[in-house]
């Protein structure tokens, strides 16, 4: 099915990262969001133009010429099926799906309220980042990654196949699966994990400041997605209580087991190292299940590492050099290096410019490892 014009509601993190990406593929795309402050920013990022049939006065639907082939609402979870319900009142799109975390709530809720569920197939990026809002996205936030649908029984061949072609657009991987499933699978690969994260991270609240002095990659690595907005997460855990509250009983019984062990064994018991052993291989079993661990996101971008001093102006002349030879910066990352006058900006830039932007930083004296 061929996705011409794409309505978005909600042009946060997720909902403007795919705008990108299907506007990155010719597809016309129009934005709406309840902040009119966010669509702008989105429009200005070039995620699209802003929607200007919200419905006519007199709340009679659209005509057929003004419907989108689809409809994202990409709104948080608890939000969904009203978005769905008032866009399907005025006959916005001809197709909707959600990107929404949970899946079997929003449908339930959805079916409650008399929405259309043959227009209607529920989906869910696997992707995302720590941070909201429209300036954190990105058009190759999807790419090689999981996207799941759920259609229900009354769901139309045409809404599953405008959702298909949504994924396919994006770069992502579509995989079927039933909300209930979804639900409990999400428990276990995102949802549990961001809250063992959050407790995790909480313990650095009151570290001491040689403790942080001290921090490396790996608490930042266990500890990343505990940056995220703890509102839209409160909306997600909520909307899958049970399935999460199951693995984190688990979870916070392996822990407990840990803490035992470590108590047994500094009070002399050698044997309790059995017991950490085997948390620690069943950690390493569990970790290399993890399909691609190596791979990481897939990118659409070369990145470039410099060292630079952390003194004043040092990135406004590593970005001259990137002007002086025309190449676009796409994005930047800076990693300091605690306690030392250095750090590392990592520069994303299309593939082909990635040797030249190399060359030219290592001709000038820059230090590209
Ligand atoms: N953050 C992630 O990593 C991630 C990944 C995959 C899916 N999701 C899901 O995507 C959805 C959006 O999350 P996000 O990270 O983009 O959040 P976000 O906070 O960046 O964006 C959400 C946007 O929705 C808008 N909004 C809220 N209620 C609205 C309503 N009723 N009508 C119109 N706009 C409304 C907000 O103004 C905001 O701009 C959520 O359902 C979330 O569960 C998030
Ligand atoms: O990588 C991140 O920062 C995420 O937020 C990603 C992540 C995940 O757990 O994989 C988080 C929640 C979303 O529903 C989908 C993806």
């Amino acid at each position: 099915m061929e996705l011409r014009t794409v309505l978005v509601v909600g042009t946060g993190l997720i909902g403007t990262s795919a705008a990108l990406a299907l506007r990155k593929r010719g597809v016309r795309v129009l934005l709406a969001d309840r902040d009119q402050g966010v669509v702008r920013l989105a429009r200005e990022l070039g995620a699209g133009e802003e929607w200007q049939s919200g419905g006519s006065a007199d709340g009679a639907p659209l005509a057929e010429s003004d419907r989108a082939d689809l409809a994202i609402i990409a709104v948080p979870p608890a939000h969904v099926a009203t978005e769905l319900l008032e866009l399907q009142r005025i006959g916005a799109a001809r197709c909707y799906t959600d990107v929404a975390s949970v899946k079997a709530e929003p449908i339930h809720r959805a079916a409650q309220l008399g929405c259309d569920l043959s227009s209607y197939v529920a989906s869910h990026p696997l992707a995302g980042r720590e941070k909201s809002g429209p300036g954190a996205a990105r058009a190759d936030l999807f790419l090689g990654r999981p996207w799941a649908l759920c259609p229900t029984e009354e769901a139309d061949p045409e809404a599953k196949a405008a959702v298909l072609r949504l994924i396919e657009l994006c770069g992502a991987n579509p995989v079927e699966v039933s909300a209930v499933d979804h639900d409990r699978a999400v428990a276990v690969v995102s949802h549990a994990p961001h809250v063992a994260a959050s407790a995790v991270a909480a313990r650095l609240a009151d570290a001491t400041d040689v403790a942080l002095g001290l921090a490396g990659q790996g608490v930042r690595d266990v500890t990343r997605i505990a940056g995220s907005d703890p509102g839209l997460w409160l909306g997600i855990l909520s909307g899958n209580a049970s399935p999460v509250a199951e693995v984190l009983e688990a979870v916070a019984h392996d822990l407990a087991d840990a803490a035992s062990a470590l108590r047994a064994l500094a009070e002399g018991d050698g044997t309790a190292t059995n017991e950490l052993t085997q948390l620690l291989k069943r950690g390493v079993a569990g970790h290399d299940r993890i399909p691609g661990k190596h791979g990481g996101p897939a990118s659409e971008y070369a990145t470039v590492q410099v060292v630079i001093g952390d003194r004043p102006g040092q990135l406004a002349r590593l970005f001259q050099v990137c002007d002086e030879v025309g190449v676009n910066v796409e994005d930047v990352r800076l990693e300091h290096a605690p306690g030392l006058p250095l750090g590392i900006a990592e520069l994303s830039v299309e593939p082909d410019a990635g040797i030249e932007l190399t060359h030219a930083l290592r001709e000038r004296g820059w230090q590209v490892p």
